[in-house]
């Protein structure tokens, strides 16, 4: 299958916005959020000019690690509904040149950070490509059904790398927000991946759904969305920010619950309500960082 799609690229006629679809700038932006507040929130200074320059070389390794992402996957994108359009499967790109692209990318944005901040922040950076690229795309996307689980570390590490880019450190503090992103990971991916099933199936991806079935799915989200809820008070607990912040996250975790529980009551052909959920599951996301700035900028 590899074969059929490589030869679908027409060299010499990618534009701009084929590269920047590489990058999966719309669920990238959100990691590159959680990394900006992570670099806001850390004690400590930095010149507005590296936050800057640091949270740009998080935004690029992100979009470089989505590249070869892209490249990696580029036969199952070109079976599924919802990627066959990406610029590899849809020959807008050959997959030589997204892989060159994101491999150069990588290699800059550690670059970059390690010019702009301090050692640990750029050897995160690094850890968080190779963990996305090696551990969750090579290894473990088409083994296990606990990919996510464990490849979404990947996902929850940009705050941690913001922070470190501030205070050279990893602290129980900055290891707080990472659970969180974490812990939020499996429902977020698998309220999406029950509207998607089919997709799955056909790739050959053993996604929770495929290999568990539908109701084991519901039972795990209800199971992660719950325990979200003392995870998501950890940034207070450990004195990042205050209770105004912890009222918040019980009050959106109870909500995020909810979604989890029509989901769980929903018959198995109604995906009405995992649709909700994985949508709510960004607005949680985006909401809870944004209040921990809140938080500070109000209360602290
Ligand atoms: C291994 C962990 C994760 C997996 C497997 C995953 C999977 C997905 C998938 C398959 C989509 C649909 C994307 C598309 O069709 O373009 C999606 C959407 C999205 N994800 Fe995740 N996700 C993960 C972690 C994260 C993290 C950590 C964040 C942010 C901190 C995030 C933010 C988003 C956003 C913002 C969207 C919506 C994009 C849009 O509007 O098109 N995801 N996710
Ligand atoms: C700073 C840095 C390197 C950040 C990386 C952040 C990161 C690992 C985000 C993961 C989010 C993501 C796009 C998952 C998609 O899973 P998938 O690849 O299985 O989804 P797909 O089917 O849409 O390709």
């Amino acid at each position: 299958m590899l074969d059929t799609v490589d030869a679908l690229a027409t060299p010499g006629v990618s534009r701009v916005s084929d590269y920047v679809a590489l990058l999966k700038p719309r669920v990238m932006s959100l990691v590159v959020f959680t990394g900006l507040v992570g670099l806001w929130l850390a004690p400590g200074h930095i010149h507005p000019l590296l936050g800057a320059v640091a949270v740009a070389a998080i935004a690029i390794g992100a979009g470089a690690s989505g590249a070869i992402n892209m490249w990696y996957d580029r036969d199952i994108d070109a079976v599924m509904t919802r990627t066959r359009s990406r610029p590899i499967p849809a020959g807008a790109v050959a997959a030589d040149d997204a892989l060159g692209f994101g491999v150069l990318l990588s290699i800059f944005s550690v670059a970059l950070m390690a010019v702009a901040t301090n050692a640990v922040a750029a050897a995160l950076l690094a850890f968080t490509i190779a963990f996305y690229v090696f551990v969750y795309t090579v290894w473990l996307k088409r083994r296990t059904p606990q990919n996510i689980v464990i490849g979404g570390a990947a996902g929850a590490l940009p705050p941690m790398v913001g922070w470190a880019a501030v205070t050279g450190d990893v602290s129980w503090a900055s290891l707080s927000l990472f659970l969180l992103i974490f812990m939020w990971t499996p429902p977020h991916f698998w309220a999406l991946s029950l509207f998607c099933n089919d997709d799955y199936r056909r790739a050959g991806v053993p996604m929770l759904p495929v290999v568990a079935g539908v109701p084991a799915t519901k039972r795990h989200m209800l199971a992660y969305t719950l325990a979200l809820l003392p995870i998501g008070l950890l940034p207070t607990l450990t004195g990042v920010v205050g209770w105004g912040y912890g009222i918040f996250s019980l009050l959106a975790g109870l909500v995020f619950l909810g979604h989890a529980v029509r989901v769980w009551r929903a018959a198995d052909g109604d995906v009405a309500p995992a649709r909700a959920m994985f949508r709510f599951s960004l607005a949680y996301l985006f909401v809870l960082f944004a209040a921990m700035v809140a938080d500070r900028l109000l209360l602290g």
